[in-house]
């Protein structure tokens, strides 16, 4: 394993004038009045490693030879620079920050056949971006299925130095949460592009911070199917310990990577005041549990008041689907006791998955922080996407308004920016959905097409998406699909039952408190409604993050002011056909033939 630096490397001072200046001639990025930005750079290497995850030893996507990948750090206005060379032998890499609205660097979002051309093996690509935002996020791979194969990480981002959270506590634990499957990522990737469709199923395992048991139990004697796990402590999946002192204040951060589960975390005894979401601030309120979807993100603040000679337990359950995983436990731990002394009473109990009233309540019950910005009162534009699942010549597939996308080899940004009409379709995708389409019922006509066109903005324009759910391909099924905007955050005006229906729900939609989130979920048979402003010149995906809904063709492609994106970096351009055009611009110079003496 090379050995490369996974600290980030603070440039001193002195050093940051020269530096910054020329970040901004070259990449449009304004400086914060409060002084001059840090940049954090981190220097990384993408490769498999055997590691065991759940105690079965299995390959995962390391970074550096860590998994989870090292955890990024920063100021809100900080120039984070990642140097990622990828090591993998025969796969193109690249990665997503998300939650990060990348102004001004579109190019840097991390998403194959979008922002971007893969990093091929042995290439290095420099991810160059602000962060603007206080919060809570993380990063994952954003090409094929990496994410499912372990390529994530944490990215914190603090307040600007100097300022505060608006809320008070002692010290601060962060918490990944992802889902892990035994089967090779590729051979997931082969079943679902499969005639008949073979589905990945349920996980294995929950991991919390890239950690989590399967076939035993850190908590036995409460669950009679399995045996006490045997661990030292030492071992990759040995549980991460939440260690806390008495009476203190903690902030939990946990943030949802996913491929497919919902979950539910709760803390035996204590109680949570819900403070962030998304890397933005809400209304604070208190809850016994959270339900969390993939690519979301939470800040809770807990009080250690409870007997400071016990432990308590945290325990993560899935929730939404069928729970064929045993939920992920681990120890609040109460210092200075042992770790190994147990909970006297059982993990809390993760509540019933298919209570979608209690997970509505949850969500429907979160609210922006007093003084946040507020949504545009009127929309510009107003889009309505239906999900569904379909079929196409056999093969199974989840569309949007009866297309399911295909990504094109030419990333969208390089194609607009070089105008490449070949590249994708110039036809934008529908707009809205048959009227008297049945969502109640399998579609009548389950067949689909596949697509690569883009829904295109004016810049500035108030944007408002209905994302409208409906029955599967299987009578009376109807999932919950998290959705994920890249490049913005948006208000979540609402959510309702049934289909949207402007005369009846117009009026019931919350203008006046609404959360900023980049990720909202549709309910089963529901609809959800969010507005944003689309005024960050580039293209962005919009997509369900369940990976396997995304792999068969859950999303969409949005773009805005194109014609405003600075200068590409080439290593961001050099496939499909903008490689060609690079060729073209610079044809290689003519090697003069030797002519006889
Ligand atoms: O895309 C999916 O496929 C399965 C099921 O519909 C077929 O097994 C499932 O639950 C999904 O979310």
């Amino acid at each position: 394993m090379a050995k490369v630096a996974d600290k980030p490397f603070v440039f001193p001072k002195p050093f940051l004038v020269f530096f910054v200046l020329s970040m901004i001639s070259g990449f449009g990025i304004t400086l914060s009045e409060a002084g001059f930005p840090k940049i954090r750079h981190y220097k990384w290497e993408v490769e498999y490693m055997f590691w065991s995850p759940d105690c079965v030893e299995n390959i995962v996507m390391g970074i550096n030879g860590q998994f989870p990948g090292p955890t990024i750090r920063a100021n809100a206005g900080d120039i984070v620079v990642v140097e990622l060379t990828n090591k993998l032998h025969t796969e193109g890499v690249v990665i997503h920050w998300h939650g990060i609205l990348q102004r001004g660097t579109p190019w840097a979002d991390g998403t194959a056949s979008i922002s971007q051309c893969a990093i091929n093996p042995g290439e290095t690509f420099t991810y160059r971006f602000v962060v603007d935002k206080a919060g809570t996020y993380f990063y994952h791979g954003h090409l094929g299925m990496q994410r499912s194969a372990g390529l994530y990480g944490s990215l914190i981002v603090d307040p600007e130095e100097g300022k505060n959270e608006p809320f008070h506590y002692d010290e601060e634990i962060n918490l990944l949460l992802s889902d892990w499957w035994h089967q090779s990522v590729h051979k997931q990737e082969v079943g679902l592009s499969s005639k008949p469709m073979r589905w990945i199923g349920e996980p294995q395992s929950i991991l919390i911070n890239g950690r989590g048991q399967f076939n035993c139990s850190i908590a036995a004697k409460y669950n009679k199917s399995l045996t006490q796990c045997e661990l030292k402590g030492g071992e990759q999946c040995a549980p991460f310990v939440l260690h806390v002192r008495p009476n203190k204040t903690y902030r939990i951060r946990i943030a949802s990577t996913t491929a497919l589960a919902s979950l539910n975390f709760a803390i035996g005894s204590h109680r949570l005041i819900v403070v962030e979401a998304d890397g933005n601030y809400v209304q604070p309120f208190l809850a016994s549990d959270i339900d969390i979807y993939s690519g979301e993100s939470y800040s809770v603040l807990i009080t250690t008041n409870q007997s400071p000679s016990e432990n308590y337990w945290v325990s993560i359950g899935v929730r939404a689907r069928q729970p064929k995983t045993p939920p992920a436990l681990t120890v609040l731990n109460y210092l200075p006791n042992s770790v190994s002394k147990l909970p006297i009473s059982p993990p809390p109990e993760t509540p019933d998955w298919e209570d979608f009233d209690r997970s509505k309540r949850f969500t429907y019950g979160i609210f922006a922080a007093m003084g946040s910005p507020k949504p545009p009162v009127r929309y510009n534009r107003r889009i309505f996407l239906l999900n569904t699942q379909n079929q196409m010549n056999g093969f199974v597939k989840w569309s949007i308004n009866n297309v399911s996308l295909a990504l094109p080899p030419t990333p969208y940004l390089a194609a607009m920016r070089f105008g490449l009409h070949t590249a994708f379709d110039q036809n934008p995708p529908p707009e809205r959905f048959p009227v008297d389409y049945d969502i109640f019922n399998p579609p009548q006509n389950p067949n689909t097409i596949t697509g690569n066109g883009v829904y295109r903005f004016n810049l500035g324009e108030t944007v408002d998406v209905i994302l409208q759910n409906a029955n599967m391909l299987k009578d009376n099924t109807s999932e919950i699909h998290p959705w994920h905007l890249h490049g913005h955050d948006f208000w979540v005006l609402g959510y309702g039952e049934g289909k949207f229906s402007a005369a009846v729900d117009e009026k019931k939609l919350n203008l006046k408190n609404p959360p900023l989130r980049n990720t909202v979920v549709i309910f089963p048979y529901g609809w959800t409604a969010i507005r944003f402003v689309a005024d960050n010149p580039g293209v962005w995906a919009f997509h369900c993050h369940i990976e396997p809904h995304l792999h068969m063709g859950m999303g969409v492609v949005f773009a805005e002011g194109v014609h405003k994106v600075g200068m590409i970096p080439t290593k961001a351009l050099a496939c499909g056909g903008t490689a060609k055009t690079l060729i073209n611009n610079n044809p290689p110079k003519k090697i003069p033939r030797k002519r006889n003496p």
